[in-house]
């Protein structure tokens, strides 16, 4: 496989006498969620037993050609980016439509919705809309992630798919649909910048989407089927420098359940995004010179690739002594879809069946959101207007005892309706 040198001198990843004091066993062991569940992988040094050829750096792939009119040049393209899917599951994303300039303006608004008084910024909780949209705040990612401390390790604001927004949808909303995002309505630019970097990023994502179908052989729109009116979600990202005594990362070890995902770094920030390699290690996903997106195979792409492509366990560790700001896009399938893998028919299926198989993948889609809450949130149980008693569900297994979030996003069958 290719792989390009981010940094010419990046070390490959090495574990120190602080890393092994975040989402470790005894030194022994990485822990991480993914796939709404608790994971654990053994640390190893090389010549140990159970050490492997693994990806110690991540590569980039210049995708100024994504959209070339030659379809031979976009296999190419398709090619590369399953060689790092793959291998890695994580890539850098050269040559985007996001200039330089986009970036910055997007940034800043960030830094000024972030820098609201706390009270402003609370008015666009979370726990007030149905999808967990909206501002979570340093208390409750400490609470929600079982951290004691008083830690201000991360804030957050997410915004997505929403068919009741003029913006994104300009026919009939649906009955019984419901509004997602919550804004500030303190910084109406904010909604602006947001919803101008949404739109901008949702067309490059159904473009890599088809570089995707490519690469498993089949007609480049073989998996738009799936997402018509994906969901798709941006969280902006607040990462204070760590304590140095700190013992949780800003973002815990986890895999993401999209499709995939893009992340905007910002050069001027704090680094910390890890990512996790088989033999244990964190490998340094730092922003790079230019503007570049940092991105991942999720877990619904995994399985339509029945295994193949691989959804890359993470963290954030920012110790760089600086305010670090970064933009996931989240790009998934349609609530209303059930993920069959594309299986290659001369070595028949890899992979077990999972429950994307069993029901629309909307059904449970908030329920994974939630996977790392371990508090009863009494306001956000009246806000989703179900029967639901609990919400507890990372440890232990999420899905025997926790709720029934009815029709979370839409009516499953509206995303294929209308965009049929
Ligand atoms: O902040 C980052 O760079 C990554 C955040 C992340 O992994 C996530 O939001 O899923
Ligand atoms: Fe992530």
């Amino acid at each position: 496989m290719p792989i390009a040198t981010p940094q010419a001198d990046q070390p490959t990843s090495s574990l120190t006498a602080k890393e092994v004091s975040y989402d470790t066993v005894d030194g022994k062991w990485v822990t991480y969620r993914a796939g709404g569940k608790p994971g654990r992988r053994a640390i190893r040094q090389p010549g140990e037993p159970g050490w492997v050829d693994t990806f110690d750096r991540i590569p980039i792939i210049d995708f100024a050609n994504v959209d070339h009119p030659d379809i031979e040049v976009r296999k190419r393209l398709a090619q590369e980016l399953a060689d790092a899917a793959e291998n890695c599951g994580f890539w850098y994303a050269a040559n985007t439509p996001v200039s330089k300039e986009f970036a910055e303006q997007t940034f800043a608004a960030l830094e000024e919705f972030f820098a609201l008084p706390l009270g402003e910024k609370r008015k666009c909780s979370w726990v007030l809309t149905p999808g967990c949209r909206g501002y979570e705040s340093f208390e409750e990612v400490a609470e929600n992630e079982g951290n004691k401390s008083d830690s201000t390790l991360r804030e957050s604001f997410v915004m997505g798919d929403d068919l009741t927004d003029p913006v994104q949808w300009q026919g009939a909303v649906p009955e019984g649909v419901k509004t997602q995002n919550i804004w500030p309505a303190a910084l109406p630019r904010y909604k602006q910048a947001l919803d101008d970097y949404y739109s901008k990023l949702l067309p490059f994502a159904r473009s890599i989407l088809h570089l995707f179908a490519l690469a498993l052989g089949l007609d480049e729109t073989a998996l738009d089927n799936v997402h018509k009116f994906p969901m798709c979600a941006l969280r902006a990202l607040h990462y204070p420098p760590q304590e140095p005594d700190e013992s949780s990362p800003g973002f815990l070890a986890h895999a993401d359940f999209s499709s995939f995902t893009m992340v905007l770094q910002g050069e001027k920030y704090g680094s910390g995004l890890e990512v996790l390699n088989l033999n244990g290690h964190w490998v340094p996903a730092p922003a790079i010179a230019g503007t570049t997106f940092t991105c991942n195979v999720g877990d619904y792409l995994q399985h339509l690739s029945d295994g193949r492509f691989k959804s890359t366990v993470h963290r954030v560790v920012n110790r760089s002594g600086l305010e670090r700001y970064s933009l996931p896009f989240f790009y998934s399938p349609d609530p209303s879809a059930v993920l069959k893998p594309v299986v290659d028919p001369s070595k028949g299926r890899q992979t077990e069946v999972t429950e994307f198989e069993d029901a629309p993948i909307g059904e449970m889609f908030v329920r994974r959101l939630l996977a790392g809450v371990e508090i009863f949130i009494p306001d956000r149980l009246a806000a989703i207007d179900t029967d639901v008693e609990c919400i507890h569900t990372w440890p232990p297994s999420h899905n025997d005892d926790c709720l029934e979030v009815d029709a979370f996003v839409k009516d499953v069958n509206t995303s294929l309706a209308l965009s049929s």
